[in-house]
């Protein structure tokens, strides 16, 4: 019998959540000292500061009664999260935030950009990291 019935006309999602924690400051290279005060406040202190992370990865449709095997989720989030990113600071850790400026936005790009390659092609719908309570970021590869 079939593990979901007319499995063709409906789309489930699934979601598995994980916390990180990680250290950073906004800052970019492109700008002068001054510039980066104006456009990054108090994160832009050149001490840093943490966060713990919470990130939401949406993986969708499937033909086999599971959207994908959570068990498998898991082991993309170890090699694509928690390994490269969990207790790193940010801009001296990770090469990719060397250049780029480390804003919950561009960890949301780097993220989706890693697990797009990790999951059956189609699965991965949208990253979402909650970076404190209050700001929420939520990219789909667009
Ligand atoms: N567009 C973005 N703006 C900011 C980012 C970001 O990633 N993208 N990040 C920061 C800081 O990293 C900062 O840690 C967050 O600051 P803040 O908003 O002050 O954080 P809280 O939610 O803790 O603030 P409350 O004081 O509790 O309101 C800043 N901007
Ligand atoms: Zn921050």
């Amino acid at each position: 019998s079939p593990v979901l019935a007319d499995m063709a006309e409906r789309i489930g999602y699934i979601t598995r959540v994980q916390s990180f924690s990680a250290c950073h400051r906004l800052h970019s290279p492109d700008l002068s000292d001054e510039e980066n005060k104006k456009v990054y406040g108090k994160c832009n202190n050149p001490n840093g500061h943490g966060h713990n992370y919470k990130g939401l990865y949406f993986i969708i449709d499937a033909e086999t009664g599971m959207v994908m095997n959570l068990t498998d989720l898991k082991r993309c989030i170890e090699d694509v999260i928690m390994t490269p990113l969990d207790h790193k600071n940010l801009d001296k850790d990770v090469p990719y935030f060397s250049t780029v400026v480390s804003t919950t936005e561009n960890l949301a790009v780097y993220i989706w950009d890693h697990m797009v390659r990790e999951v059956p092609e189609g699965l991965l719908y949208e990253i979402k990291i909650h970076e404190t309570d209050k700001n929420i970021v939520v990219y789909r590869g667009e």
